[in-house]
């Protein structure tokens, strides 16, 4: 237990990966709810599954083992009573409902569902309203539990879906041989690190791992897993971003240089990117390629600036050092110890194309092995400058994925690499 992940750069060969297939979630998407939610659009679930089972199928043909977060959860509650209690209760408590008569009859109801992975996926898919029929079964004591039983504050949906975990990037991260549970900065988010908390705390064979972060700390500031990127055995890069602030960092930081049992990381880089929605999170401007290559959104380049954290003088703290003024490449070559680096740029130097792809993830790209990596199958003006450089792609079919605004990185949680 607990030696099972193994993540000390963002390029090794890739041995296996944590992912979520879409499921009946999307089907709870509506115009109504979409914005709260963080989609721009309904993608067609069908069709979404299709792509999906294609990037799964992919990975595994480059002989990556391929795990399913919802099949991880039910197996870490399958015989475990306490676990599933907590599975349970974790999820009413951030349900958004607050009348306790409606969240008992919800719990009762929940409870009856045998079947652990049904249950999970259960969880993930949201309640409509007028599944449950409360008020007709007696749970409803006062207009405020009417109300709320009715749905009508949310579009019809008691309890929302969680559409966005098919992005496992984000609500944990394997950093060495550990992992951080993440402060996610949005409601709709902040449902999604439970899950990891249940595996990381009860599975059979991923509990026991050392946990560089647990979230509930958003008072003290905001981390998501798509702002962390391993770029060595000692150093890891943050973004500062819409869904990373500056606090978030700080804490991570400071477990990651000063806790125990060690990391293995040294040094943070920080690096401060626009905060808006099309920058969002680091790894949708910025991914790893090969050994020393990068694929990089120009739009964050000129407002860039990283920071970089080492342990301070005095236990406990840090010294921090502004890198302003140090080229880009100057700052990941000395991050990951090479002579140089080559920077591609998202859209191949034409402004508009870079724009429209990075929107659709063209910088979110997922290495399988240095050098070989999984893209979406849409950006092809940046496809064909990696092409060009030489880099062996493996593209994905990504109408409808992309709707929900992130790529293959956003989509797998590494949990083990080879060591370069
Ligand atoms: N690492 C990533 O960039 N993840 C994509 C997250 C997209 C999701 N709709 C969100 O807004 O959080």
């Amino acid at each position: 237990m607990g030696d099972s992940l193994h993540i000390r750069s963002e390029i090794g060969r890739l041995k296996k990966v944590m992912l979520h297939r879409p499921g009946r979630e999307f089907l709870n998407l509506s115009p109504d709810s979409m914005g709260r939610l963080l989609f721009d659009d309904i993608p067609y679930l069908a069709a979404a599954q299709e792509e999906h089972d294609r990037f799964a199928e992919l990975l595994r043909e480059n002989d990556v083992e391929v795990l399913y977060l919802d099949q991880l959860v039910a197996e870490s509650i399958a015989s475990n009573a306490t676990a599933r209690e907590e599975l349970l209760d974790g999820w009413l408590a951030q349900s958004g409902v607050s009348s306790p008569s409606v969240l008992e009859a919800v719990k009762d109801r929940l409870e009856r569902t045998e079947d652990p992975l049904v249950l999970v996926d259960k969880l993930i898919e949201g309640i409509r309203a007028d599944e449950l029929e409360l008020c007709a079964s007696g749970a409803c004591r006062s207009l405020a539990d009417v109300v709320a039983a009715g749905g009508n504050e949310r579009g019809g949906l008691l309890i929302d879906p969680i559409p966005n975990l098919y992005f496992t990037r984000d609500p944990f991260s394997i950093i060495g041989q550990g992992v951080s549970l993440n402060s996610m900065w949005s409601v709709t988010r902040r449902r999604e690190p439970l899950f990891g908390q249940i595996v990381f705390k009860h599975h059979p064979v991923y509990a026991g791992a050392p946990v560089w972060h647990e979230p509930g700390h958003e008072a003290s500031g905001c981390i998501e897993g798509g702002d962390i990127l391993v770029l060595g055995p000692s150093t890891i890069g943050i973004g500062i971003s819409e869904r990373t602030d500056a606090s978030g960092i700080d804490a991570l930081a400071e477990t990651l240089l000063w806790g125990s049992p060690a990391s293995g990381v040294d040094r943070v880089l920080a690096f401060s990117i626009p905060r808006k929605r099309s920058c969002m999170h680091l790894d949708t401007v910025f991914t790893q390629l090969d050994v020393d290559a990068f694929l990089v959104h120009p739009g964050i380049l000129e407002t860039l600036k990283v920071f970089e954290l080492t342990r301070g003088v005095s236990a406990g703290s840090t010294a921090i050092r502004s890198l302003e003024g140090m080229p880009l490449e100057s700052v990941l070559a000395d991050a990951i110890g090479v002579d140089s680096v080559r920077i591609y740029e998202c859209g191949g130097g034409d402004p508009l194309a870079a724009a429209r792809e990075q929107w659709n993830d063209g910088a979110n790209t997922l290495a399988v092995s240095p050098g070989k990596v999984i893209v979406y199958q849409r950006n092809s003006v940046t496809n064909d400058l990696l092409y060009k450089g030489g880099f062996d792609l493996i593209e994905v079919p990504s109408s409808e994925l992309s709707r929900g605004r992130g790529g293959p990185h956003c989509m797998s949680m590494a949990f083990e690499r080879e060591d370069l």
